[in-house]
């Protein structure tokens, strides 16, 4: 999509406001003809020049009729803008959120969480402000063109005489700006990058001290403000280049007009009222131009933050961006729909048919991938590290999306998991769970009714610590829950998962947060759900000796299947797994 193009549509998506935006604008900007026309007559009946009688009182009730046009105009205009520049901000970010919540999880967004965010802010900000901008862009050009009018309507070789000149050298200003400005900006001034390093920085402030890497992360810091600073500067530099040359434009153009104007006054030809109205409207007309020429570059940049807004589309048509869609501005918005639960209770059978999944740009992930998990059945998927075990969970969940392959649930064929997989046909918690900034009992639930809650503690061993919590469930856990150990963030994720009441629960490895014996409880609270499906990534004995059927990863393909039993005898991987996790598993020896 060009610029163009999208400022159409955007035109088009509340025509009712931008015309009246414009409407609502003609008064304040018209205001300066009037007040143009009522200074000539009020000169002219000084100087003599006009053939009425005294019109002193009658201009001064004008112009105060004008200046309350004004006011009024201001007032409504302002109004209609800031709705119309609302709506087109609502519709762009909320189109923006339906494509990133539509992605799959694991690669919602291309970049940094900082860079995404600093798009979805700032750029989204920009586009709507180019909208407003043309709007009043076309009010402006009704005013010049009237007052070009008047003028020329006054004396045609005065006005060639001072607009051409400002026009000229407006025109040759404008174009190096424009140049300058639309080559300088295609990043945005460096500030995406260095907002994206101050996300990444602060959301791993451990990993910097940890690794002593202090005096880089300022280095770096220190290049990216530098290579801002120098873009910022150049920038300003030329655009404030035209704020400087316009005013002065004004004056020579002033000057010229004193001197064409002293001519022609003796003759007659040019009264005082004329001379007034041109000096008044030449300074509004400069400021016009100065207007414009911001608004151009403005526009122009368009195309840049078009650009950026397909990064974090990820390539998807920037059509989806400014799909027309209705706005809850005034209401809440509708309660979601709650999931289509119809297949629900009558889980069988989930699968996956030579499922294939490669981070982008390497030959990591997983290959053809078969495997079965039927109702009531505990799986435990085990593999050295980088085997493949985080990444065949999330492409069996939708998080990431499969190269080849396919997931089957029920025997049908699933086109969408990243929309099929979800509570409560399945519900997942991830090695590293996030929490949020609330209370526990807020993260636990996360929208959902109470029903369920305290056995979803229970089972997910909680309970112990939610006694000694100060508040209980109704404890402040910070932002990303940095006022609970990793344990408990690991147990509360997974009690977010309980109360969701799923058909298939499937766990990423619990042991870096949980020791042995806590993690052992949960195996044994969550097999004491009533038919509970769990496909879990674990080493620990307790969930070995429990599992129905065990997967073994090597090299993200799967190396052996079976029962602990079968492994042990057949399977060299599961052995050398075994003897690097302590040997011996009681009670399930071959
Ligand atoms: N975002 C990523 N981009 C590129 N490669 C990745 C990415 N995430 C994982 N990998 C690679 O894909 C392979 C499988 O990783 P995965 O995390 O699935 O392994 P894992 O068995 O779960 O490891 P762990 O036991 O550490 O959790 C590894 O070689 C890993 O380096």
């Amino acid at each position: 999509m060009n610029t163009k193009q999208f400022l159409w549509r955007m035109a088009a998506y509340h025509p009712g406001l931008f015309w009246k935006g414009i409407f609502q604008w003609l008064p304040f900007n018209l205001a300066p003809v009037a007040a143009g026309l009522l200074m000539k007559v009020f000169f002219d009946q000084l100087t003599g020049h006009s053939a009425s009688s005294d019109v002193t009182w009658f201009v001064v009730a004008l112009l105060a009729a004008n200046a309350a046009a004004t006011l009024g105009s201001i007032r409504f205009a302002s109004r209609t803008e800031t709705a119309l520049n609302f709506r087109i901000k609502g519709l762009i970010r909320q189109n923006l959120l339906n494509h990133i919540l539509g992605q799959p999880g694991a690669r919602a967004i291309p970049g940094s969480p900082g860079e995404a965010v600093s798009q979805f802010r700032d750029d989204v900000d920009q586009l709507a402000d180019t909208i407003r901008n043309v709007n009043l862009l076309v009010v402006k050009t009704v005013f010049f063109l009237t007052a070009l009018a008047v003028l020329f309507a006054i004396n045609v070789p005065v006005t060639l005489g001072v607009i051409l000149p400002l026009l000229a050298v407006f025109a040759l200003v404008q174009t190096r700006i424009i140049r300058m400005s639309v080559r300088l900006r295609p990043k945005g001034n460096g500030r995406r990058e260095l907002s994206g390093f101050m996300s990444e920085v602060f959301q791993s402030v451990l990993a910097v001290k940890v690794a002593g890497a202090e005096d880089s992360v300022v280095e770096e810091f220190s290049r990216l403000s530098d290579d801002r600073r120098k873009q910022v500067s150049r920038d300003r530099v030329m655009s404030q280049l035209m704020y400087a040359l316009l005013p002065n434009l004004v004056q020579i153009g002033s000057g010229i007009l004193l001197l064409a104007g002293a001519r022609l006054l003796g003759p007659g030809k040019f009264t005082v009222g004329d001379y007034a109205l041109f000096v008044h409207l030449l300074l509004h007309m400069s400021k016009f131009i100065e207007y414009s020429g911001t608004s151009i570059t403005q526009i122009k940049q368009v195309k840049g933050y078009l650009r950026r807004l397909n990064w974090l589309l990820q390539g998807s048509s920037l059509d989806r961006m400014i799909d027309f869609k209705p706005l809850d501005l005034a209401e809440s918005p509708p309660a979601a729909p709650p999931p289509a639960v119809s297949e629900s209770r009558q889980f069988k059978q989930l699968q996956t048919k030579s499922l294939t999944y490669f981070y982008p740009g390497t030959a990591k992930g997983i290959k053809r991938i078969d495997l079965q998990i039927s109702r009531g059945s505990f799986v435990v998927i085990v593999g050295r590290v980088g085997s493949g075990k985080t990444t065949l969970l999330r492409t069996i969940l939708g998080l990431l999306p499969a190269a080849a392959g396919e997931v089957r649930w029920n025997n049908r064929r699933i086109a969408n998991p990243g929309e099929f997989f979800v509570p409560p046909r399945t519900a997942y918690t991830p090695q590293v769970p996030k929490l949020y900034n609330g209370t526990l009992k807020e993260n636990i639930l996360l929208g959902l009714p109470e029903e369920g809650l305290e056995q979803a503690v229970y089972d997910a061993v909680l309970e112990e610590d939610v006694r000694l919590l100060d508040k209980g469930l109704d404890t402040e856990v910070g932002v990303r829950g940095v006022k609970l150990s990793n344990g408990q963030i690991q147990r509360s994720a997974a009690a977010r998962m309980f109360v969701r009441g799923s058909e298939v629960l499937v766990v990423d490895d619990m042991s870096s947060a949980l020791d042995a014996e806590t993690e052992s409880r949960l195996w044994e609270r969550l097999n004491a759900r009533e038919e509970a499906t769990c496909l879990v990534v674990s080493h620990r004995r307790e969930a070995l000796r429990r599992a129905d059927h065990i997967i073994v990863m090597k090299d993200g393909e799967i190396e052996a299947q079976g029962t602990f039993r079968e492994l042990a005898l057949s399977s060299e991987e599961f052995r050398a797994l075994l003897d690097e996790a302590g040997g011996t598993l009681p009670g399930n020896r071959p």
